[in-house]
Protein backbone atom coordinates (compact mmCIF):
# COMPACT_ATOMS: atom_id res chain seq x y z
CA UNK A 1 0.00 0.00 0.00
CA UNK A 2 1.38 3.75 -0.87
CA UNK A 3 2.16 5.46 2.20
CA UNK A 4 0.31 9.13 2.33
CA UNK A 5 3.44 10.64 3.33
CA UNK A 6 7.32 8.79 3.74
CA UNK A 7 10.62 10.02 4.24
CA UNK A 8 13.14 8.14 2.75
CA UNK A 9 16.81 8.46 4.06
CA UNK A 10 16.35 11.85 4.80
CA UNK A 11 18.95 13.73 6.59
CA UNK A 12 19.36 17.67 7.57
CA UNK A 13 22.09 19.64 9.06
CA UNK A 14 21.19 23.55 10.22
CA UNK A 15 23.74 26.03 8.52
CA UNK A 16 26.50 26.77 11.30
CA UNK A 17 25.48 23.66 12.95
CA UNK A 18 28.22 20.68 13.27
CA UNK A 19 26.14 18.48 14.20
CA UNK A 20 23.59 16.53 11.66
CA UNK A 21 19.45 17.57 12.86
CA UNK A 22 18.50 14.04 11.10
CA UNK A 23 20.64 11.18 9.82
CA UNK A 24 18.86 8.93 7.21
CA UNK A 25 15.61 8.83 8.34
CA UNK A 26 13.11 6.66 7.00
CA UNK A 27 9.42 6.54 7.77
CA UNK A 28 6.24 5.85 6.17
CA UNK A 29 3.31 7.42 7.13
CA UNK A 30 -0.01 5.42 6.05
CA UNK A 31 -3.80 6.68 6.47
CA UNK A 32 -5.32 6.13 9.63
CA UNK A 33 -2.68 6.18 12.21
CA UNK A 34 -1.96 7.76 15.86
CA UNK A 35 1.72 8.14 15.87
CA UNK A 36 3.69 9.54 18.42
CA UNK A 37 7.33 10.61 18.12
CA UNK A 38 9.64 10.41 21.39
CA UNK A 39 13.23 11.42 22.08
CA UNK A 40 14.94 13.62 24.22
CA UNK A 41 15.49 17.81 23.79
CA UNK A 42 17.32 17.67 20.52
CA UNK A 43 17.16 14.12 19.47
CA UNK A 44 15.18 16.01 16.40
CA UNK A 45 11.81 15.37 16.41
CA UNK A 46 11.04 19.01 15.16
CA UNK A 47 13.23 18.90 12.60
CA UNK A 48 11.52 15.76 11.72
CA UNK A 49 8.33 17.18 11.27
CA UNK A 50 9.84 20.53 9.76
CA UNK A 51 10.85 18.13 6.63
CA UNK A 52 7.80 16.35 6.64
CA UNK A 53 5.68 19.40 6.40
CA UNK A 54 8.04 20.90 3.39
CA UNK A 55 9.24 23.66 5.60
CA UNK A 56 12.74 22.13 5.31
CA UNK A 57 14.06 20.89 2.42
CA UNK A 58 16.63 17.76 2.94
CA UNK A 59 20.04 18.03 2.21
CA UNK A 60 19.40 14.07 1.68
CA UNK A 61 17.35 11.78 1.18
CA UNK A 62 13.49 12.11 -0.51
CA UNK A 63 10.09 13.07 1.10
CA UNK A 64 7.49 11.29 -0.49
CA UNK A 65 3.53 12.21 -1.36
CA UNK A 66 1.30 9.37 -2.41
CA UNK A 67 4.15 7.63 -3.70
CA UNK A 68 5.28 10.69 -5.52
CA UNK A 69 8.69 12.34 -4.25
CA UNK A 70 7.66 16.13 -3.09
CA UNK A 71 9.27 18.30 -5.47
CA UNK A 72 10.09 21.90 -4.35
CA UNK A 73 8.56 24.37 -6.73
CA UNK A 74 5.81 26.46 -5.67
CA UNK A 75 3.21 23.76 -6.93
CA UNK A 76 5.09 21.15 -4.88
CA UNK A 77 4.77 22.72 -1.80
CA UNK A 78 1.14 23.74 -2.40
CA UNK A 79 -0.06 20.23 -3.29
CA UNK A 80 2.13 19.27 -0.05
CA UNK A 81 0.41 21.42 2.03
CA UNK A 82 -2.97 20.68 0.65
CA UNK A 83 -2.44 17.33 2.35
CA UNK A 84 -0.32 17.77 5.13
CA UNK A 85 -0.38 20.36 8.17
CA UNK A 86 2.11 21.23 10.46
CA UNK A 87 1.20 23.20 14.27
CA UNK A 88 4.47 24.52 15.17
CA UNK A 89 6.13 24.24 18.70
CA UNK A 90 5.57 27.56 19.65
CA UNK A 91 1.97 29.35 18.48
CA UNK A 92 3.87 32.88 18.48
CA UNK A 93 5.67 31.07 15.17
CA UNK A 94 2.59 30.52 13.40
CA UNK A 95 0.32 33.28 14.30
CA UNK A 96 1.18 36.36 13.02
CA UNK A 97 -2.35 37.88 11.37
CA UNK A 98 -3.81 40.71 13.61
CA UNK A 99 -6.90 38.75 14.59
CA UNK A 100 -7.88 34.98 15.16
CA UNK A 101 -10.17 34.96 12.54
CA UNK A 102 -7.31 36.64 9.58
CA UNK A 103 -5.00 34.26 11.08
CA UNK A 104 -7.04 31.26 10.82
CA UNK A 105 -8.43 32.38 6.95
CA UNK A 106 -5.02 32.72 5.33
CA UNK A 107 -4.17 29.05 5.05
CA UNK A 108 -7.61 28.35 3.21
CA UNK A 109 -7.90 31.39 1.14
CA UNK A 110 -3.90 30.52 0.50
CA UNK A 111 -4.88 27.10 -0.27
CA UNK A 112 -7.38 28.29 -3.00
CA UNK A 113 -10.97 28.30 -1.18
CA UNK A 114 -13.58 30.61 -2.12
CA UNK A 115 -14.55 33.39 -0.02
CA UNK A 116 -17.42 31.29 1.37
CA UNK A 117 -15.61 27.37 1.77
CA UNK A 118 -12.59 29.24 3.69
CA UNK A 119 -15.86 30.88 5.77
CA UNK A 120 -16.91 27.72 6.45
CA UNK A 121 -13.56 25.87 7.11
CA UNK A 122 -12.78 28.10 9.67
CA UNK A 123 -16.02 28.12 11.30
CA UNK A 124 -15.85 24.41 11.54
CA UNK A 125 -12.50 24.21 12.70
CA UNK A 126 -12.89 26.94 15.13
CA UNK A 127 -16.09 24.41 16.42
CA UNK A 128 -13.64 21.33 16.45
CA UNK A 129 -11.30 23.24 18.73
CA UNK A 130 -13.74 25.47 21.06
CA UNK A 131 -12.25 28.97 19.82
CA UNK A 132 -15.28 29.96 18.44
CA UNK A 133 -15.82 33.11 21.05
CA UNK A 134 -11.85 34.06 20.36
CA UNK A 135 -12.53 34.18 16.73
CA UNK A 136 -13.05 38.08 17.00
CA UNK A 137 -10.19 38.89 19.06
CA UNK A 138 -6.76 40.42 18.26
CA UNK A 139 -4.44 37.39 18.06
CA UNK A 140 -1.78 39.32 20.48
CA UNK A 141 -4.58 39.51 23.36
CA UNK A 142 -4.76 35.58 23.80
CA UNK A 143 -3.52 33.14 26.58
CA UNK A 144 -0.42 31.02 25.73
CA UNK A 145 -3.45 27.72 25.80
CA UNK A 146 -5.60 29.63 23.47
CA UNK A 147 -2.55 30.71 21.12
CA UNK A 148 -2.32 27.01 21.38
CA UNK A 149 -5.34 26.01 20.70
CA UNK A 150 -6.34 28.57 17.67
CA UNK A 151 -2.44 27.80 15.81
CA UNK A 152 -4.18 24.01 16.03
CA UNK A 153 -7.71 25.29 14.34
CA UNK A 154 -5.98 27.42 11.83
CA UNK A 155 -4.06 24.35 10.49
CA UNK A 156 -7.58 21.97 10.91
CA UNK A 157 -9.56 24.81 8.48
CA UNK A 158 -6.90 24.00 5.87
CA UNK A 159 -8.25 20.46 6.15
CA UNK A 160 -4.97 18.27 6.26
CA UNK A 161 -4.90 14.39 5.44
CA UNK A 162 -1.84 14.15 7.74
CA UNK A 163 -1.37 16.73 10.91
CA UNK A 164 2.10 16.94 12.22
CA UNK A 165 1.83 18.69 15.59
CA UNK A 166 4.79 19.59 17.39
CA UNK A 167 4.42 19.21 21.46
CA UNK A 168 0.76 21.15 21.21
CA UNK A 169 -0.56 19.76 24.02
CA UNK A 170 2.17 21.08 26.11
CA UNK A 171 1.08 24.61 28.18
CA UNK A 172 -2.80 23.11 27.75
CA UNK A 173 -4.89 23.08 30.46
CA UNK A 174 -6.47 19.32 31.18
CA UNK A 175 -10.05 20.35 29.94
CA UNK A 176 -8.42 21.39 26.49
CA UNK A 177 -5.62 18.56 26.34
CA UNK A 178 -8.35 16.30 26.54
CA UNK A 179 -10.27 17.86 23.69
CA UNK A 180 -7.61 18.30 21.56
CA UNK A 181 -6.71 14.92 21.97
CA UNK A 182 -10.73 14.28 20.87
CA UNK A 183 -10.08 16.27 17.83
CA UNK A 184 -7.14 14.43 17.30
CA UNK A 185 -9.02 11.13 17.42
CA UNK A 186 -11.83 12.24 15.06
CA UNK A 187 -9.29 13.17 12.61
CA UNK A 188 -8.14 9.95 12.48
CA UNK A 189 -11.47 7.98 12.44
CA UNK A 190 -11.92 9.94 9.43
CA UNK A 191 -9.11 8.13 7.54
CA UNK A 192 -6.57 11.16 8.25
CA UNK A 193 -3.11 10.34 10.44
CA UNK A 194 -1.74 12.27 13.10
CA UNK A 195 1.92 12.15 14.37
CA UNK A 196 2.53 14.18 17.48
CA UNK A 197 5.78 14.97 18.81
CA UNK A 198 5.93 15.30 22.55
CA UNK A 199 7.55 14.11 25.77
CA UNK A 200 4.50 13.12 27.14
CA UNK A 201 5.16 9.34 27.70
CA UNK A 202 1.72 7.90 29.19
CA UNK A 203 -0.48 10.21 26.29
CA UNK A 204 1.76 8.15 24.04
CA UNK A 205 1.24 5.15 25.84
CA UNK A 206 -2.35 5.01 25.75
CA UNK A 207 -3.21 6.84 22.57
CA UNK A 208 -0.14 6.19 20.00
CA UNK A 209 -0.72 3.00 17.40
CA UNK A 210 3.07 3.57 16.53
CA UNK A 211 5.83 5.12 18.68
CA UNK A 212 8.97 6.78 17.12
CA UNK A 213 12.07 6.69 18.89
CA UNK A 214 14.27 9.40 17.50
CA UNK A 215 17.94 10.14 19.23
CA UNK A 216 20.74 11.68 17.74
CA UNK A 217 18.92 12.36 14.68
CA UNK A 218 18.71 8.82 14.00
CA UNK A 219 15.60 6.46 13.76
CA UNK A 220 15.84 4.04 16.27
CA UNK A 221 13.17 2.21 16.64
CA UNK A 222 9.26 2.22 14.99
CA UNK A 223 7.23 0.30 16.92
CA UNK A 224 3.76 -0.17 19.38
CA UNK A 225 4.30 1.92 22.65
CA UNK A 226 3.80 -1.57 24.69
CA UNK A 227 7.10 -2.71 22.76
CA UNK A 228 8.72 0.31 23.19
CA UNK A 229 8.20 0.18 26.76
CA UNK A 230 9.35 -3.23 27.15
CA UNK A 231 12.72 -2.66 25.95
CA UNK A 232 14.89 -1.13 28.27
CA UNK A 233 17.85 0.25 25.83
CA UNK A 234 14.97 2.39 23.81
CA UNK A 235 13.30 3.66 27.42
CA UNK A 236 16.96 4.97 28.27
CA UNK A 237 17.37 7.26 25.36
CA UNK A 238 13.79 8.73 25.89
CA UNK A 239 13.77 9.48 29.76
CA UNK A 240 14.97 8.80 33.15
CA UNK A 241 14.13 5.18 34.99
CA UNK A 242 11.50 7.29 37.50
CA UNK A 243 9.71 8.63 34.52
CA UNK A 244 8.55 5.26 33.71
CA UNK A 245 6.80 4.53 37.07
CA UNK A 246 3.26 3.58 36.83
CA UNK A 247 3.17 3.96 32.88
N1 LIG B 1 17.72 26.83 13.88
C1 LIG B 1 18.69 25.98 14.22
N2 LIG B 1 19.99 26.25 13.97
C2 LIG B 1 20.97 25.39 14.29
N3 LIG B 1 20.75 24.19 14.89
C3 LIG B 1 19.48 23.86 15.16
C4 LIG B 1 18.39 24.73 14.85
N4 LIG B 1 17.23 24.14 15.26
C5 LIG B 1 17.60 22.96 15.80
N5 LIG B 1 18.93 22.78 15.74
C6 LIG B 1 19.68 21.61 16.20
O1 LIG B 1 19.16 20.45 15.56
C7 LIG B 1 19.10 19.35 16.47
C8 LIG B 1 17.68 18.81 16.51
O2 LIG B 1 16.84 19.81 17.05
P1 LIG B 1 15.26 19.64 17.14
O3 LIG B 1 14.70 20.99 17.44
O4 LIG B 1 14.78 18.94 15.93
O5 LIG B 1 15.13 18.68 18.40
P2 LIG B 1 13.82 18.24 19.24
O6 LIG B 1 13.90 16.77 19.38
O7 LIG B 1 12.61 18.80 18.59
O8 LIG B 1 14.10 18.92 20.63
P3 LIG B 1 13.08 19.50 21.77
O9 LIG B 1 12.57 18.32 22.54
O10 LIG B 1 14.02 20.33 22.60
O11 LIG B 1 12.02 20.31 21.09
C9 LIG B 1 19.63 19.87 17.80
O12 LIG B 1 20.98 19.50 17.90
C10 LIG B 1 19.49 21.37 17.69
O13 LIG B 1 20.48 22.02 18.43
Amino acid sequence: MTALLALEAVSYQFPGNPNPALQAASLPIAAGQRIVVLGRNGAGKSTLLLVASGIIRPQQGRVWLHGAPVDYSRSGLRRLRQHVGLVMQSPDDQLFSASVWQDMSFGPLNLGLSAAAARQAVLDAAAMCDVTDLLDRPTHALSGGQKARVALAGVLAMRPQCLLVDEATAGLDLWARQQVVRVFDRLVAEGGTVVLATHDLALARRWADLVVVLHEGRIVAVAPPAAVWAEPALRALIAPPEAWEGL
